[in-house]
């Protein structure tokens, strides 16, 4: 639901119910940054919005949680959702891989709780990896319940052949996979032309030489710290080596300081710290998530952890 109301010296209009006084800033407060339903305690205590009387409260919280975890997609570009994000790190990105499918808007809301501000998806095709997940209709699905930026990861064979449903479906973020493709600029070029941001990803027995060539084009480089294909597996400590050496060619100039650095496979409350000191600002975690009966502290822990 999009809602639309105006704002006239201090007066808020929403739907015709008007609202006076103390209001106003606090609805200017809410509206000038970019929150996430997981942010309800610093909503209250940074807007001034526990101020207001309690009737007025429950209204507009009513009404802010659900432009905040619904909203329209409309409100922002793909691209824009993706750079909101550029000063949140570090941020830990549920793998769906392994969530309740049974109940994928409950899911969701869960995360949103948690404070998670993007989701990743795992997209498998049973070739490029031996093992099949989803596909657009679970990324349109999504799109549909959630404005959470949704940070959408190949592993399939000739990706080209998708992207701009994989656009249209709602991604914000699509990443590929460097072994995927013979030459990976035409793709990078139609993600950016369908108005989406460009990720590249290599395996651990992939060089990192093998990016050398697209260092200059993509958006994110995701270096996977377990072979594409399942949750569950066991951090491979290459992915250091990795991405110390992309973190490196960052401060002498030779990657571009914006290019988001992004983790996936293995990640937890072991790992995720040295990920962090070695230069990984996105960490995709699945099991580290899923695997717990409660969602918020195995966020902020892991928040926490991967703080440098
Ligand atoms: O891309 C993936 C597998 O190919 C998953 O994102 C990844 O494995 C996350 O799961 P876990 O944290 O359990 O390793």
């Amino acid at each position: 639901m999009l809602l639309t109301w105006r704002i006239r010296a201090g007066k808020i209009d929403l739907f015709g119910w008007q609202f006076c006084g103390n209001v106003g800033p606090v609805i200017h407060a809410l509206w000038s940054q970019e929150w996430s339903a997981g942010d309800k305690d610093n909503v209250l205590s940074e807007t001034g919005m526990a101020g207001l009387p309690k009737r007025t409260r429950d209204f507009v919280s009513q009404l802010l949680a659900q432009r905040l975890s619904r909203g329209s997609p409309e409100d922002m570009s793909a691209s824009q959702s993706i750079d909101s994000l550029r000063g949140a790190t570090p941020l830990v990105l549920p793998s769906l891989l392994q969530c309740d499918f049974a109940n994928l808007e409950r899911e969701v809301r869960t995360l949103e709780d948690a404070g998670i501000r993007a989701l990743h998806l795992d997209v498998m095709d049973g070739n490029f990896v031996p093992n099949l997940s989803y596909g657009m209709p679970i990324v349109a699905a999504l799109r549909k319940v959630t404005k959470l930026p949704l940070d959408v990861h190949l592993m399939i064979e000739k990706p080209e052949r998708y992207l701009k449903q994989f656009a249209e479906a709602g991604s914000d973020l699509i990443t590929f996979h460097v072994e995927a493709v013979a030459d990976a600029q035409p793709l990078v070029n139609e993600i950016h032309s369908l108005g989406v941001k460009a990720g590249i990803a290599l395996n651990p027995a992939t060089p990192l030489g093998t990016l050398d060539a697209y260092l200059g084009a993509v958006d994110l480089i995701l270096v996977m710290s377990v072979p594409a294909g399942f949750g569950g597996q066991k951090f491979h400590d290459v992915a250091l080596d990795k991405l110390q050496t992309l973190n490196t060619q960052k401060q002498t100039g030779q990657l571009r300081p914006e290019v988001i650095l992004e983790v996936d496979g293995g990640v937890n409350t072991s790992t995720i710290g040295r990920c962090a000191q070695a230069g990984a600002q996105w960490f995709v975690v699945g099991s580290a998530i899923f695997g717990q009966a409660s969602y918020r502290p195995a966020v902020e822990q892991l928040t926490q952890l991967a703080r440098l």
